[in-house]
């Protein structure tokens, strides 16, 4: 049975028309149902939703984040069904990516009594983002932080510091009085269903567990303690700002976060020993045969556990998840018109999702006659943060016996870097905030 079963039970978002998912709580945002790609990098199935909401109280009105720019008609009409713009007190922003913040200049052009609530994070992005002009005044917000209230009446919201998930400025809302948590990008996803409402709307689990994946999932240790300030919460709904609205049962997404932000892959089979994998392309077999002596090297070192794979034809998304538990990650990639091949950089670029910071990295490949691969692989890997303590390894041509000695030399010295670093690493964002 849902807890929140009125008023919003016969719901469905109509143009113009808000939708209440709470008493005094309304849903005023925008559906986008042929959207495919979004942010580039997200397929989506049906679309996606912008979601923002309003809250009334005795004492004024509160509209929490907006939408994309060009579904800024839509956000005002919706508005302009349960509220005016003179009553609008407060404009909370919960993190400022332009999908939510594209209708906020005109939102404080039409109310510009209201005062903006940010987190502290977000300051220079808001500068950046409005670019006040010196006649105009300054701008009216107050930077908020964990436990930090503001009144409207008979209703309160609060705000939970919740960075990185998955802007660094992000916060979360908390609504007091009716249990409703604006999560903003936080439980979210791209699922696009008028009836809004998880309950009624379709099942849209996949589309859950896909976002986290590309989105939240780089912010474990982050998702872990922003659950740390949400599970506590008395809680009825939670109000993403994408995909459905979360009223039945809403701890079980805040369990799935759990779940899908705790298992790593070691964690779940265990994982006892270190662990090389190494990845290779090979046109003729010059770059395989060095592979394979890499991997006969790095086996003499004990307690490493070597892996070694050929992607020529092979998917690289299975294995994101061996790669965030393995020590050191070797790349071998044959020179072909001047690049290292396409299913290393495929390989590479799949792991944007996951923390490689001070993981190990080595390069190795055959070549011709400029041998470009090896060093633009190991570039790649820097870029990356991993650690290349090893020099890149080259053969020209086929690779002699005395070479292969070498290449079995270069497993052994991988090794042994693997083995004289310290297993576990610590995830710091502190730079990037
Ligand atoms: C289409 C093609 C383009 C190539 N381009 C380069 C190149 O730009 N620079 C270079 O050093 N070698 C180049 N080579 C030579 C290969 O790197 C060389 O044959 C290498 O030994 C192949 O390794 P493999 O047996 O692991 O495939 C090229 C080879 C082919 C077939």
């Amino acid at each position: 049975m849902p807890l929140q079963a009125e008023p919003a039970a016969r719901a469905i978002a109509k143009p113009g028309e808000s939708v209440e998912i709470a008493p005094g709580v309304h849903w005023i945002g925008a559906l986008d149902p042929t959207l495919r790609t979004f942010d580039i990098i997200l397929r989506t199935a049906n679309g996606t939703t912008y979601n923002s909401y309003m809250v009334r109280g005795t004492d004024g009105v509160a509209i929490i984040d907006t939408v994309k720019a060009e579904f800024a008609d839509d956000f005002f009409a919706r508005i302009e069904s349960v509220a005016r713009y003179d009553e609008i007190r407060i404009i909370v922003l919960n993190h400022l990516e332009p999908d939510h913040t594209g209708a906020l200049p005109e939102l404080m052009r039409r109310a510009p009594q209201a005062k903006l609530y940010i987190s502290t994070r977000a300051t220079a992005m808001l500068k950046a983002l409005l670019k006040p002009k010196e006649d105009k005044g300054p701008l009216a917000f107050e930077t908020v932080g964990t436990g930090d209230e503001v009144s409207l009446g008979d209703r309160t919201l609060r705000f939970l510091h919740t960075p990185f998930l998955h802007w660094p400025d992000t916060q979360c809302t908390y609504l007091v009085e009716e249990g409703v948590l604006f999560s903003g990008d936080v439980f979210g996803c791209h699922y696009c269903d008028t009836r809004l409402l998880n309950d009624r709307c379709g099942d849209f689990r996949f589309a859950f567990d896909y976002y986290y994946a590309h989105i939240m999932r780089p912010f474990k240790t982050h998702v872990m303690d922003a659950l740390k300030l949400i599970e506590p919460l008395p809680l009825k709904t939670i109000a993403p700002t994408h995909g459905p609205i979360l009223r039945d049962r809403p701890r079980r997404y805040i369990t799935r976060y759990r779940e899908l932000s705790t298992a790593s892959f070691a964690d779940k089979i265990g994982n006892e020993e270190r662990s090389l994998i190494i990845f290779y392309m090979s046109a003729y077999g010059s770059t395989a045969r060095m592979a394979e002596a890499i991997c006969a090297g790095a086996e003499e070192q004990p307690g490493l556990r070597v892996s070694l794979y050929d992607l020529e034809g092979g998917e690289t998304q299975p294995f994101v998840d061996l790669i965030e538990s393995a020590d050191a990650l070797a790349l071998g990639s044959p020179t072909i018109n001047g690049d290292a091949v396409k299913p290393i950089w495929d390989l590479l670029s799949s792991l944007a999702v996951i923390d490689l910071k001070g993981k190990l990295g080595a390069a190795f490949g055959s070549y011709g006659w400029t041998g470009e691969a090896v060093r633009m692989i190991e570039d790649r890997m820097r870029g990356l943060k991993m650690r290349v303590p090893v020099a890149g390894l080259r053969v020209k041509l086929i690779p002699t016996d005395e070479e292969l000695d070498e290449c079995r030399a270069f497993g052994r010295d991988i090794a042994s870097a693997i083995a004289s670093g310290e297993k576990g690493r610590v995830i710091d964002f502190a730079e990037l905030g």
